[in-house]
């Protein structure tokens, strides 16, 4: 599988969660009042910080981590925002 199937399969789901809102769901809790937009962008500058912290210590398993976290609550802004990834792809490919 390559990178971008895993990205498309982990946006799609997010849709879903966006769509249906399952209690037991953390990706649905961010798009309730619960949690909401704040708690993403809050958590994406605390991953942010922790992954700064893991390139300085040369963590090669904890940059994956919090790097994997942030495209994760990256994607869940996307789709908040009525986004999507043909919206980044579209970006990058402009600067190409
Ligand atoms: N990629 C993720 C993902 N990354 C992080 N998280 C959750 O985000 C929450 C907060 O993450 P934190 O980084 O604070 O947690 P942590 O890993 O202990 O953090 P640190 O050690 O970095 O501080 C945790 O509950 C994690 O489980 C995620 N939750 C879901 N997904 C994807 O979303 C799909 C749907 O999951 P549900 O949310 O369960 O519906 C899953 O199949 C995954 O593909």
């Amino acid at each position: 599988m390559t990178d971008a199937d895993v990205l498309d399969e982990v946006f799609e789901v997010i849709e879903a969660r966006k769509e249906t809102l399952p209690e037991d769901s953390y990706t649905a809790s961010l798009f309730t009042h619960e949690k909401g937009e704040n708690a993403v962008l809050e958590k994406l500058g605390e991953e942010m910080t922790e992954l700064v912290l893991a390139a300085k210590d040369d963590e090669h398993e904890e940059i994956a981590h919090e790097a994997a976290d942030i495209v994760y609550h990256m994607l869940v802004l996307l789709a908040m925002k009525d986004m999507d990834l043909e919206d980044l792809r579209s970006e990058l490919e402009d600067r190409r």
